[in-house]
Formats: C-alpha cells, sequence, structure tokens
C-alpha cells in the first residue's frame, strides 16, 4: 500500500471518508448531536484531523473570503509590507516569503529554542506568504500596553471585498469553532456537558489566517518530483478550522508514520486538533503532525499539470485559542497531569515567537 493511500487503518479511526484522506464528519442539523459529538472524538483522539461536510456556512462566505484574499495577495509587496506582521503579541499582518522558521523538526521533535542559523537554514522556508488577522473588539481602545490591538486593514482594497467579507469569515467561523468545542467537552464527557469549555474559548481570542502558496516547480525545494510547500508542523492553539481551494497538497502524518493526502472537497472545513487543545485534554485529543507539498494527480480536484508548474494554492486557516486569561490545566483532575499548567497567551505567544522572525 502506497503511504498516501487515502484511508486510515493503522490509528484505529472511522475508515469512511470517502477518499478523503481523513475522517468525514456531517454536521447536518436533522443529524443526532450525540452521535456527532463521538464522531469528532474519535478523530481527534486517533488522527486528530476531520473534514467537515453541511456545516451550515454559506458557500458564498467562502467565495467571498478567497476572493478577499487574492485581492490582497496580488497587490505589489510594497503594498504589503505596509501592513507587516509587527509582533506575536500582535499577531496580526503581512508575513512574506522565508520568514517562518518552525519550531519543531520533521519528526514532531521541538528544536531547541537557542538554535543557531545553520540549524535553521536546513530546514527549507516555506514556500508561502500569509496575512494574519485578529477580532477588532469596537468597545476596547488598541493599546500596545493594554495589550489591545487593531488590524490595519489594507486602504488599497474596498472594506466590501476585504475587511467586511472577512469580518463576517471571522464571526461565521468563530461560531462554528464555539459549537465543536461544546461537543468536544460534552464527549470528553466533562461535568458541565462542554459548556465550561465554550465559556473559555469565546472572547474571540482567534486568529484568521490567510495563506498564499504561489506557483512554482517540481523540481525546485525538497528535489525530486515533490515540492515541499510548509513543513512538517503541529498548529498551537485548540482547533484550527481550515479552508482550501480545489489544488491540494495537505497531508497528514498517521500514528505508524505514513502520510495520507486530505482531499479538497468543495466548501468543505478540514479541523484539526492544535498542541494547546492536546495538553488541555491530557493527550486525549492529538496535534498531528502536517506538511502541504506539490499535489499528487489522486488526491488534487483541480486540474494537475502534468508539466513541471506546480499551480499557485490559496487556503485560510482558522486558528483557534483558550481566551487569554485561561490557565491551560489537565482537565481530567482524576489523572495524573502530563504537563505543567500554563497561561494561554503565554503559551501561543512564546510558540509564534518561536517560528516568526519579524
Ligand atoms: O495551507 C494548508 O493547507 C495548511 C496550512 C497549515 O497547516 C497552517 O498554516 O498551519
Ligand atoms: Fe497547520
Amino acid at each position: 500500500m502506497s503511504s498516501d493511500t487515502p484511508t486510515d487503518s493503522s490509528s484505529g479511526s472511522r475508515t469512511d471518508d470517502n477518499g478523503c484522506g481523513i475522517p468525514v464528519i456531517d454536521l447536518s442539523p436533522d443529524r443526532d448531536e450525540t452521535k456527532i459529538a463521538s464522531e469528532l472524538l474519535d478523530a481527534f483522539s486517533t488522527i486528530g484531523f476531520c473534514t467537515l461536510i453541511h456545516h451550515g456556512v454559506p458557500s458564498e462566505i467562502f467565495r467571498k473570503a478567497f476572493l478577499a484574499s487574492k485581492s490582497f495577495f496580488e497587490l505589489p509587496l510594497a503594498t504589503k509590507l505596509r501592513y507587516k506582521y509587527k509582533s506575536p503579541a500582535a499577531n496580526r499582518g503581512y508575513i512574506p516569503y522565508g520568514s517562518e522558521k518552525h519550531d519543531k523538526d520533521g519528526e514532531g521533535r521541538f528544536l531547541p529554542a537557542d538554535r543557531g542559523e545553520t540549524e535553521t537554514i536546513a530546514i527549507t522556508p516555506d514556500q508561502k506568504e500569509t496575512m494574519d488577522i485578529g477580532y477588532d473588539d469596537p468597545s476596547a481602545i488598541p493599546s500596545e500596553k493594554d495589550g489591545v490591538y487593531a488590524n490595519e486593514w489594507p486602504t488599497e482594497l474596498s472594506p466590501d471585498v476585504f475587511r467586511g467579507a472577512l469580518e463576517t469569515y471571522f464571526e461565521e467561523m468563530d461560531n462554528l469553532n464555539l459549537r465543536l468545542m461544546h461537543y468536544i467537552g460534552e464527549a470528553l464527557g466533562l461535568p458541565d456537558g462542554g459548556r465550561g469549555l465554550v465559556e473559555q474559548c469565546n472572547a474571540k481570542p482567534q486568529n484568521l489566517r490567510l495563506l498564499h502558496y504561489p506557483s512554482t516547480v517540481r523540481d525546485q525545494g525538497t528535489g525530486g518530483d515533490t515540492v515541499l510547500r510548509g513543513n512538517a508542523h503541529t498548529d498551537f492553539g485548540t482547533l484550527t478550522l481550515l479552508a482550501q481551494d480545489s489544488v491540494g497538497g495537505l497531508k497528514v502524518r498517521r500514528a505508524d508514520g505514513t502520510w495520507t493526502s486530505v482531499r479538497p472537497v468543495e466548501d468543505s472545513i478540514v479541523v484539526n486538533v492544535g498542541d494547546m487543545l492536546m495538553r488541555w485534554s491530557n493527550d486525549r485529543l492529538k496535534a498531528t503532525l502536517h506538511k502541504v507539498e506539490s499535489p499528487d494527480a489522486a488526491t488534487a480536484t483541480a486540474e494537475v499539470s502534468p508539466c513541471a508548474i506546480v499551480p499557485e494554492r490559496y487556503s485560510i486557516a482558522f486558528f483557534c485559542n483558550a481566551n487569554k486569561d485561561v490557565e491551560i490545566k489537565n482537565l481530567f483532575p482524576d489523572e495524573p497531569a502530563k504537563y505543567e499548567p500554563i497561561n494561554a497567551h503565554e503559551y501561543l505567544t512564546q510558540r509564534l515567537a518561536a517560528t516568526i522572525s519579524t
């Protein structure tokens, strides 16, 4: 069996993935919610990933968000650099190619914090540019001292095309995340049936990231046929809600070390567990390594060019976190804690600082 076969027999998770590579979970309102919750728990405690369908977010909202992303990345580099990412504390703005250094190696082991230039260079920089957007709280006055930051919306783009589309997208994803956290809390058997988890994630500490992987040629990057567009990593927060275009290339590592390709499904959302939720759940939920490569013909739904050109790719990640003041501490006090408690904001800022050079 090829290591990219889109089934998952090794992890013990559901295999009815419709060829998607990871479990597919249907959130239709007429489905039994307890069943949905147990499917989510099954996926998140094995491969750590699933694809959501019938989640209720209208197609139009994805279409407008992808249009906003394209309009931004098509601006000249000098213009995009006016909105450059300033600090992990603010966690907003544009990051040009080659600025992410990753804090884990290809096996998921943390690299030393004081790693020098050589070790950084040993990992090929991601072939992507990104734009991070947070929540603009209308009732708070931005102040660096108080840790309140505002987005810098590009003045070159009409508010309808960019800001409006992305604020709507943010709101939809935020609601969906809270729904998922409720299911997770319920399925984990937490005493308050999931309400407590929701209350600890409901202050919009999330981060919307637009990603653009430029078109490239196959024999660059790691060599051979495959181009590595995004290094293997785990996400930092609680859940990540990812929308992708039809190009493909996302791969997830199974428990046995082989990789499964996630086939893009129109209007679906790929969800995965991040390290913060893995810690919080005392390792019951798994933050799994994933990476982005050039698409293989078997999984891409877009026409994959037989020639050397790999088409550009767009995706939108919605990185969810616990509220800034939450202590991430073993949710199961009856079992020995595998991690020291840590403040959610501190944890996130540390991980961001270890990966992004500003
Ligand atoms: O672009 C993708 O498909 C995945 C991106 C990703 O994993 C990330 O930004 O954390
Ligand atoms: Fe990721």
